[in-house]
Protein backbone atom coordinates (compact mmCIF):
# COMPACT_ATOMS: atom_id res chain seq x y z
CA UNK A 1 0.00 0.00 0.00
CA UNK A 2 1.27 3.23 -1.13
CA UNK A 3 1.20 6.27 1.33
CA UNK A 4 -0.35 9.40 -0.98
CA UNK A 5 2.08 11.96 -2.09
CA UNK A 6 1.32 15.14 -2.21
CA UNK A 7 2.51 16.89 -5.47
CA UNK A 8 2.82 20.49 -6.93
CA UNK A 9 2.19 21.49 -10.96
CA UNK A 10 4.16 24.34 -12.44
CA UNK A 11 2.48 25.63 -15.31
CA UNK A 12 -0.47 24.23 -14.41
CA UNK A 13 -2.61 26.33 -16.81
CA UNK A 14 -1.30 25.39 -19.95
CA UNK A 15 -1.82 22.61 -22.21
CA UNK A 16 0.67 20.13 -20.39
CA UNK A 17 -0.50 21.51 -17.07
CA UNK A 18 -3.65 20.57 -18.43
CA UNK A 19 -3.43 17.20 -18.66
CA UNK A 20 -1.17 16.57 -15.11
CA UNK A 21 -4.71 18.08 -13.70
CA UNK A 22 -6.47 15.05 -15.52
CA UNK A 23 -3.86 12.54 -14.81
CA UNK A 24 -3.79 13.55 -11.24
CA UNK A 25 -7.12 14.51 -10.15
CA UNK A 26 -8.01 11.05 -8.94
CA UNK A 27 -4.51 9.31 -8.85
CA UNK A 28 -4.42 6.63 -6.06
CA UNK A 29 -0.86 7.47 -5.03
CA UNK A 30 -0.72 11.37 -5.73
CA UNK A 31 -2.62 13.92 -4.36
CA UNK A 32 -2.78 17.71 -5.97
CA UNK A 33 -1.52 20.03 -3.60
CA UNK A 34 -0.01 23.31 -5.09
CA UNK A 35 -0.91 24.68 -8.60
CA UNK A 36 1.85 26.97 -10.08
CA UNK A 37 1.82 29.35 -13.21
CA UNK A 38 2.97 32.73 -14.21
CA UNK A 39 2.91 36.29 -12.09
CA UNK A 40 0.13 36.56 -14.54
CA UNK A 41 -1.90 33.83 -13.42
CA UNK A 42 -0.75 33.75 -9.51
CA UNK A 43 -3.23 34.37 -7.26
CA UNK A 44 -6.74 33.49 -9.17
CA UNK A 45 -8.51 30.51 -8.61
CA UNK A 46 -7.44 27.86 -10.92
CA UNK A 47 -10.78 28.50 -12.88
CA UNK A 48 -9.85 31.66 -14.08
CA UNK A 49 -6.46 31.66 -14.55
CA UNK A 50 -6.62 29.09 -17.29
CA UNK A 51 -8.17 28.98 -20.29
CA UNK A 52 -9.52 25.19 -20.05
CA UNK A 53 -9.03 23.45 -23.76
CA UNK A 54 -9.85 19.62 -22.53
CA UNK A 55 -13.07 17.65 -23.63
CA UNK A 56 -13.42 16.56 -19.71
CA UNK A 57 -14.89 19.63 -17.34
CA UNK A 58 -11.70 21.05 -14.47
CA UNK A 59 -12.21 18.55 -12.01
CA UNK A 60 -14.03 19.78 -8.95
CA UNK A 61 -11.46 19.56 -6.45
CA UNK A 62 -9.21 21.93 -8.49
CA UNK A 63 -11.16 24.84 -10.02
CA UNK A 64 -11.32 26.93 -7.14
CA UNK A 65 -7.50 26.50 -5.86
CA UNK A 66 -5.16 29.60 -6.09
CA UNK A 67 -2.30 29.61 -8.20
CA UNK A 68 0.72 30.38 -6.48
CA UNK A 69 4.38 31.59 -8.17
CA UNK A 70 6.59 29.47 -9.25
CA UNK A 71 8.75 29.72 -6.10
CA UNK A 72 10.33 26.75 -4.27
CA UNK A 73 8.99 28.31 -0.93
CA UNK A 74 5.62 27.91 -2.20
CA UNK A 75 5.53 24.10 -2.66
CA UNK A 76 8.32 22.95 -0.14
CA UNK A 77 5.53 20.83 1.36
CA UNK A 78 5.14 18.71 -1.87
CA UNK A 79 6.67 15.21 -2.18
CA UNK A 80 6.66 15.63 -5.89
CA UNK A 81 6.96 18.56 -8.07
CA UNK A 82 5.52 18.20 -12.05
CA UNK A 83 7.27 21.18 -14.51
CA UNK A 84 4.63 21.79 -17.78
CA UNK A 85 6.70 25.10 -17.35
CA UNK A 86 7.42 26.77 -20.81
CA UNK A 87 11.20 26.72 -21.58
CA UNK A 88 12.08 30.15 -21.19
CA UNK A 89 11.89 30.50 -17.78
CA UNK A 90 11.76 26.37 -17.04
CA UNK A 91 15.89 26.58 -16.76
CA UNK A 92 16.01 28.85 -13.17
CA UNK A 93 13.22 27.84 -11.70
CA UNK A 94 13.21 24.08 -11.97
CA UNK A 95 16.93 24.51 -11.11
CA UNK A 96 16.01 26.39 -8.07
CA UNK A 97 12.98 23.86 -6.86
CA UNK A 98 16.02 21.09 -7.36
CA UNK A 99 18.49 23.20 -5.14
CA UNK A 100 15.77 23.11 -2.80
CA UNK A 101 15.98 19.95 -2.43
CA UNK A 102 12.70 19.09 -3.87
CA UNK A 103 11.67 16.28 -6.59
CA UNK A 104 11.27 17.75 -10.35
CA UNK A 105 9.38 15.56 -13.16
CA UNK A 106 10.33 17.96 -16.05
CA UNK A 107 8.65 18.17 -19.53
CA UNK A 108 10.72 21.16 -20.89
CA UNK A 109 14.03 20.91 -22.94
CA UNK A 110 16.10 22.67 -20.99
CA UNK A 111 18.11 19.68 -18.60
CA UNK A 112 17.51 16.64 -20.87
CA UNK A 113 21.33 16.94 -21.98
CA UNK A 114 22.40 17.27 -18.64
CA UNK A 115 25.07 14.65 -17.69
CA UNK A 116 23.77 13.93 -14.46
CA UNK A 117 19.60 14.02 -15.65
CA UNK A 118 17.93 10.87 -16.94
CA UNK A 119 16.02 11.81 -19.94
CA UNK A 120 13.39 9.24 -19.25
CA UNK A 121 10.19 7.55 -20.97
CA UNK A 122 8.76 5.64 -18.66
CA UNK A 123 8.34 2.18 -20.99
CA UNK A 124 12.07 2.69 -22.57
CA UNK A 125 14.59 3.27 -20.06
CA UNK A 126 13.50 3.13 -16.01
CA UNK A 127 16.71 1.43 -15.00
CA UNK A 128 18.60 5.00 -15.60
CA UNK A 129 17.43 5.66 -12.48
CA UNK A 130 20.87 4.05 -11.03
CA UNK A 131 21.84 6.93 -11.63
CA UNK A 132 19.94 8.94 -8.97
CA UNK A 133 22.42 8.47 -5.92
CA UNK A 134 25.27 10.08 -8.09
CA UNK A 135 22.62 13.01 -9.11
CA UNK A 136 21.92 13.38 -5.38
CA UNK A 137 26.04 13.55 -4.43
CA UNK A 138 26.57 16.32 -7.39
CA UNK A 139 23.63 18.76 -6.92
CA UNK A 140 24.39 17.93 -2.42
CA UNK A 141 20.83 16.85 -2.10
CA UNK A 142 19.25 14.56 0.06
CA UNK A 143 15.75 13.70 -0.73
CA UNK A 144 15.57 15.79 -4.35
CA UNK A 145 15.92 14.51 -7.63
CA UNK A 146 15.28 15.80 -11.47
CA UNK A 147 14.05 13.38 -14.22
CA UNK A 148 13.11 15.13 -17.74
CA UNK A 149 10.72 13.89 -19.88
CA UNK A 150 11.55 13.31 -24.00
CA UNK A 151 10.32 15.43 -26.43
CA UNK A 152 6.89 14.10 -27.40
CA UNK A 153 8.37 12.96 -30.93
CA UNK A 154 11.63 11.21 -29.63
CA UNK A 155 8.97 9.33 -26.97
CA UNK A 156 6.75 7.80 -29.59
CA UNK A 157 9.97 6.93 -31.50
CA UNK A 158 12.04 4.62 -28.89
CA UNK A 159 9.29 2.73 -27.62
CA UNK A 160 9.67 0.78 -30.80
CA UNK A 161 13.31 0.88 -31.12
CA UNK A 162 14.06 -0.25 -27.70
CA UNK A 163 11.90 -3.51 -28.51
CA UNK A 164 13.89 -3.71 -31.63
CA UNK A 165 17.50 -3.02 -30.15
CA UNK A 166 16.43 -5.38 -27.53
CA UNK A 167 16.18 -8.29 -30.19
CA UNK A 168 17.92 -7.89 -32.85
CA UNK A 169 20.94 -5.28 -31.63
CA UNK A 170 22.20 -1.74 -32.72
CA UNK A 171 20.73 -0.06 -35.87
CA UNK A 172 22.70 1.90 -37.81
CA UNK A 173 20.49 4.55 -39.37
CA UNK A 174 17.28 5.65 -38.21
CA UNK A 175 14.85 7.74 -40.78
CA UNK A 176 11.90 9.42 -39.10
CA UNK A 177 9.52 11.94 -40.88
CA UNK A 178 7.24 13.20 -38.41
CA UNK A 179 3.51 14.93 -38.81
CA UNK A 180 2.89 16.31 -35.52
CA UNK A 181 -0.22 17.74 -33.66
CA UNK A 182 -1.35 21.49 -33.43
CA UNK A 183 -1.51 20.54 -29.49
CA UNK A 184 2.16 20.40 -29.28
CA UNK A 185 2.67 24.13 -29.57
CA UNK A 186 1.31 25.00 -26.33
CA UNK A 187 -2.04 27.44 -26.25
CA UNK A 188 -2.38 29.64 -28.47
CA UNK A 189 -0.03 27.80 -30.00
CA UNK A 190 0.04 28.13 -34.24
CA UNK A 191 -2.36 30.93 -36.17
CA UNK A 192 -5.34 28.62 -38.02
CA UNK A 193 -4.21 31.12 -40.97
CA UNK A 194 -0.99 29.26 -40.69
CA UNK A 195 -2.18 25.69 -40.51
CA UNK A 196 -5.82 24.96 -41.68
CA UNK A 197 -5.54 23.36 -45.47
CA UNK A 198 -2.19 23.92 -44.82
CA UNK A 199 0.96 21.14 -43.82
CA UNK A 200 4.41 23.16 -42.15
CA UNK A 201 7.43 21.53 -42.82
CA UNK A 202 9.42 22.78 -40.14
CA UNK A 203 9.07 23.27 -36.23
CA UNK A 204 12.25 25.01 -34.91
CA UNK A 205 14.47 23.01 -33.11
CA UNK A 206 12.44 19.50 -33.37
CA UNK A 207 14.59 17.74 -35.61
CA UNK A 208 17.99 18.44 -33.45
CA UNK A 209 16.15 17.87 -30.43
CA UNK A 210 15.02 13.97 -31.89
CA UNK A 211 18.60 13.16 -33.63
CA UNK A 212 20.12 13.93 -29.96
CA UNK A 213 17.46 12.56 -27.60
CA UNK A 214 17.31 8.82 -29.25
CA UNK A 215 20.93 8.49 -28.18
CA UNK A 216 21.06 9.00 -24.76
CA UNK A 217 17.27 7.50 -24.24
CA UNK A 218 18.59 4.26 -26.15
CA UNK A 219 22.41 4.45 -25.00
CA UNK A 220 23.06 2.86 -21.40
CA UNK A 221 24.77 3.97 -18.12
CA UNK A 222 27.98 3.75 -17.62
CA UNK A 223 29.26 0.95 -15.04
CA UNK A 224 29.75 3.55 -12.51
CA UNK A 225 26.30 4.39 -12.64
CA UNK A 226 27.64 8.35 -13.01
CA UNK A 227 27.22 8.99 -16.26
CA UNK A 228 25.80 8.27 -20.12
CA UNK A 229 26.82 6.58 -22.89
CA UNK A 230 25.17 7.63 -25.93
CA UNK A 231 24.83 5.31 -28.81
CA UNK A 232 27.85 5.68 -31.15
CA UNK A 233 26.96 3.19 -33.87
CA UNK A 234 23.59 4.91 -34.90
CA UNK A 235 22.73 8.11 -36.94
CA UNK A 236 19.25 9.65 -36.86
CA UNK A 237 17.98 11.53 -39.35
CA UNK A 238 14.79 13.67 -38.10
CA UNK A 239 12.33 15.73 -40.57
CA UNK A 240 9.55 17.25 -38.69
CA UNK A 241 6.47 18.77 -39.73
CA UNK A 242 2.91 20.47 -38.46
CA UNK A 243 -0.37 19.47 -39.28
CA UNK A 244 -3.80 20.63 -38.79
CA UNK A 245 -4.69 17.16 -36.26
CA UNK A 246 -5.29 18.28 -32.76
CA UNK A 247 -3.59 15.62 -30.50
CA UNK A 248 -1.66 12.95 -31.86
CA UNK A 249 1.96 12.90 -33.95
CA UNK A 250 1.79 10.46 -36.43
CA UNK A 251 5.73 9.89 -37.80
CA UNK A 252 7.17 7.23 -40.39
CA UNK A 253 10.02 5.42 -39.65
CA UNK A 254 13.00 3.69 -41.72
CA UNK A 255 15.21 1.73 -40.13
CA UNK A 256 18.64 -0.56 -40.89
CA UNK A 257 20.09 -3.05 -38.79
CA UNK A 258 23.91 -2.71 -37.89
CA UNK A 259 24.25 -6.41 -38.18
CA UNK A 260 22.57 -8.35 -40.80
CA UNK A 261 20.57 -10.34 -41.98
CA UNK A 262 17.67 -7.56 -41.13
CA UNK A 263 15.02 -9.64 -39.93
CA UNK A 264 11.30 -10.66 -41.42
CA UNK A 265 8.57 -8.39 -41.14
CA UNK A 266 6.70 -11.46 -39.05
CA UNK A 267 9.64 -11.12 -36.21
CA UNK A 268 9.91 -7.98 -36.15
CA UNK A 269 5.56 -7.74 -35.25
CA UNK A 270 6.35 -10.69 -32.89
CA UNK A 271 8.92 -8.45 -31.28
CA UNK A 272 6.55 -5.20 -30.46
CA UNK A 273 3.60 -7.30 -29.85
CA UNK A 274 5.82 -9.13 -26.74
CA UNK A 275 7.53 -6.04 -25.57
CA UNK A 276 6.75 -5.23 -21.80
CA UNK A 277 8.71 -2.38 -19.72
CA UNK A 278 9.15 -2.43 -16.00
CA UNK A 279 6.18 0.12 -15.42
CA UNK A 280 3.97 -3.21 -15.80
CA UNK A 281 6.36 -5.27 -13.69
CA UNK A 282 5.93 -2.73 -10.97
CA UNK A 283 2.25 -2.91 -11.24
CA UNK A 284 2.05 1.08 -11.69
CA UNK A 285 -1.36 2.40 -12.04
CA UNK A 286 -0.88 4.45 -15.45
CA UNK A 287 1.00 1.71 -17.26
CA UNK A 288 -0.25 0.47 -20.73
CA UNK A 289 -1.64 -2.75 -20.83
CA UNK A 290 1.24 -3.36 -23.32
CA UNK A 291 3.37 -0.32 -23.97
CA UNK A 292 3.58 -0.89 -28.06
CA UNK A 293 0.01 -1.71 -29.47
CA UNK A 294 0.21 -3.30 -33.07
CA UNK A 295 -2.14 -2.85 -35.54
CA UNK A 296 -2.11 -4.87 -38.94
CA UNK A 297 -4.91 -2.83 -40.90
CA UNK A 298 -3.76 -1.16 -43.57
CA UNK A 299 -4.81 1.74 -43.46
CA UNK A 300 -3.50 2.51 -39.72
CA UNK A 301 -2.81 3.82 -37.27
CA UNK A 302 -4.67 7.04 -37.25
CA UNK A 303 -4.51 10.11 -34.73
CA UNK A 304 -8.51 10.41 -34.44
CA UNK A 305 -8.97 6.51 -33.83
CA UNK A 306 -5.71 5.84 -31.99
CA UNK A 307 -4.38 8.27 -29.91
CA UNK A 308 -6.69 7.40 -26.75
CA UNK A 309 -5.96 3.67 -26.72
CA UNK A 310 -4.35 2.21 -23.62
CA UNK A 311 -5.37 5.87 -22.12
CA UNK A 312 -3.02 7.91 -24.38
CA UNK A 313 -0.27 5.31 -22.78
CA UNK A 314 0.67 2.86 -25.79
CA UNK A 315 2.46 3.78 -28.92
CA UNK A 316 0.33 2.24 -32.10
CA UNK A 317 2.53 0.63 -34.59
CA UNK A 318 1.61 -0.84 -38.05
CA UNK A 319 2.51 -1.06 -41.71
CA UNK A 320 5.51 -2.86 -40.74
CA UNK A 321 6.92 -3.67 -44.40
CA UNK A 322 10.31 -4.41 -46.08
CA UNK A 323 12.36 -1.06 -46.72
CA UNK A 324 13.94 -1.10 -50.70
CA UNK A 325 16.54 1.23 -49.25
CA UNK A 326 17.10 0.32 -45.71
CA UNK A 327 16.36 -2.62 -43.85
CA UNK A 328 12.38 -2.07 -42.71
CA UNK A 329 9.93 0.83 -42.29
CA UNK A 330 6.73 1.33 -39.92
CA UNK A 331 4.37 4.28 -39.14
CA UNK A 332 3.49 4.79 -35.66
CA UNK A 333 1.47 6.94 -33.42
CA UNK A 334 1.84 8.34 -29.82
CA UNK A 335 -0.39 11.11 -28.19
CA UNK A 336 1.83 13.44 -27.84
CA UNK A 337 0.31 15.13 -24.68
CA UNK A 338 -0.21 12.07 -22.75
CA UNK A 339 2.41 9.94 -23.22
CA UNK A 340 4.51 12.41 -24.69
CA UNK A 341 4.08 14.75 -22.05
CA UNK A 342 1.89 14.73 -18.37
CA UNK A 343 1.26 10.90 -19.14
CA UNK A 344 5.27 10.33 -19.22
CA UNK A 345 6.23 12.12 -15.94
CA UNK A 346 3.40 10.77 -14.00
CA UNK A 347 4.48 7.14 -15.21
CA UNK A 348 7.83 8.04 -14.42
CA UNK A 349 7.15 9.14 -10.47
CA UNK A 350 5.01 6.02 -9.77
CA UNK A 351 8.15 4.04 -10.89
CA UNK A 352 10.29 6.45 -8.55
CA UNK A 353 7.58 5.52 -6.08
CA UNK A 354 7.95 1.63 -6.91
CA UNK A 355 11.42 1.86 -6.06
CA UNK A 356 11.29 3.66 -3.13
CA UNK A 357 13.01 6.74 -4.43
CA UNK A 358 10.12 8.99 -3.20
N1 LIG B 1 2.52 20.38 -25.79
C1 LIG B 1 3.23 19.27 -25.94
O1 LIG B 1 2.81 18.32 -26.64
C2 LIG B 1 4.54 19.10 -25.26
C3 LIG B 1 5.14 20.13 -24.52
N2 LIG B 1 6.33 19.92 -23.91
C4 LIG B 1 6.99 20.96 -23.11
O2 LIG B 1 6.21 21.20 -21.93
C5 LIG B 1 6.28 22.57 -21.57
C6 LIG B 1 4.90 23.17 -21.54
O3 LIG B 1 4.35 23.15 -22.85
P1 LIG B 1 2.85 23.60 -23.13
O4 LIG B 1 1.97 23.18 -22.03
O5 LIG B 1 2.58 23.13 -24.49
O6 LIG B 1 3.00 25.22 -23.09
P2 LIG B 1 1.89 26.32 -22.81
O7 LIG B 1 2.37 27.55 -23.48
O8 LIG B 1 0.53 25.82 -23.12
O9 LIG B 1 1.98 26.54 -21.19
C7 LIG B 1 3.10 27.17 -20.60
C8 LIG B 1 2.94 27.25 -19.09
O10 LIG B 1 4.09 27.96 -18.55
C9 LIG B 1 3.63 28.99 -17.70
N3 LIG B 1 4.55 30.15 -17.69
C10 LIG B 1 4.86 30.98 -18.72
N4 LIG B 1 5.70 31.95 -18.31
C11 LIG B 1 5.91 31.73 -16.98
C12 LIG B 1 6.67 32.42 -15.96
N5 LIG B 1 7.38 33.52 -16.24
N6 LIG B 1 6.67 31.93 -14.71
C13 LIG B 1 5.96 30.80 -14.41
N7 LIG B 1 5.19 30.13 -15.33
C14 LIG B 1 5.17 30.60 -16.59
C15 LIG B 1 2.28 29.41 -18.27
O11 LIG B 1 1.53 30.11 -17.28
P3 LIG B 1 0.43 31.26 -17.68
O12 LIG B 1 -0.80 30.54 -18.15
O13 LIG B 1 0.23 31.96 -16.39
O14 LIG B 1 1.05 32.10 -18.74
C16 LIG B 1 1.71 28.02 -18.61
O15 LIG B 1 1.18 27.43 -17.45
C17 LIG B 1 7.22 23.24 -22.57
O16 LIG B 1 8.51 23.29 -22.05
C18 LIG B 1 7.12 22.33 -23.78
O17 LIG B 1 8.24 22.43 -24.59
C19 LIG B 1 6.92 18.69 -23.98
C20 LIG B 1 6.38 17.66 -24.67
C21 LIG B 1 5.15 17.80 -25.38
N1 LIG C 1 7.91 20.81 -30.09
C1 LIG C 1 6.89 19.81 -29.77
C2 LIG C 1 6.41 20.01 -28.37
C3 LIG C 1 7.49 20.42 -27.43
O1 LIG C 1 7.29 21.34 -26.70
O2 LIG C 1 8.64 19.76 -27.50
P1 LIG C 1 9.87 19.94 -26.51
O3 LIG C 1 9.36 19.59 -25.14
O4 LIG C 1 10.90 19.00 -27.00
O5 LIG C 1 10.32 21.37 -26.56
C4 LIG C 1 5.75 19.93 -30.77
O6 LIG C 1 5.64 20.97 -31.31
O7 LIG C 1 4.95 19.05 -30.98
Amino acid sequence: MVSTKKVGILGATGTVGQRFILLLANHPYFTIHALGASPRSAGKPYKNATKWKQSQPIPSNVDQLVVKPCVASEFKDCDIVFSGLDADVAGDIEMEFLKADLVVFSNAKNYRRDPVVPLMVPTVNAQHYDIIPHQRKHYGLQKGFMITNANCSTTGLVVPLKALQDAFGPMSHILVHTQQAISGAGYPGVPSLDILDNVVPYIGGEEEKMEYEVSKILGGLNQDLQGFALLEQTVVSATCTRVPVLDGHLESVSIKFANGPPPSVDAIYDVLERYTSDAQALQCPLAPESPIIVTKEADRPQPRLDRELHRGQAVTVGRVRPCPVLDIKFTLLVHNTILGAAGSSVLNAEIAVAKGLI
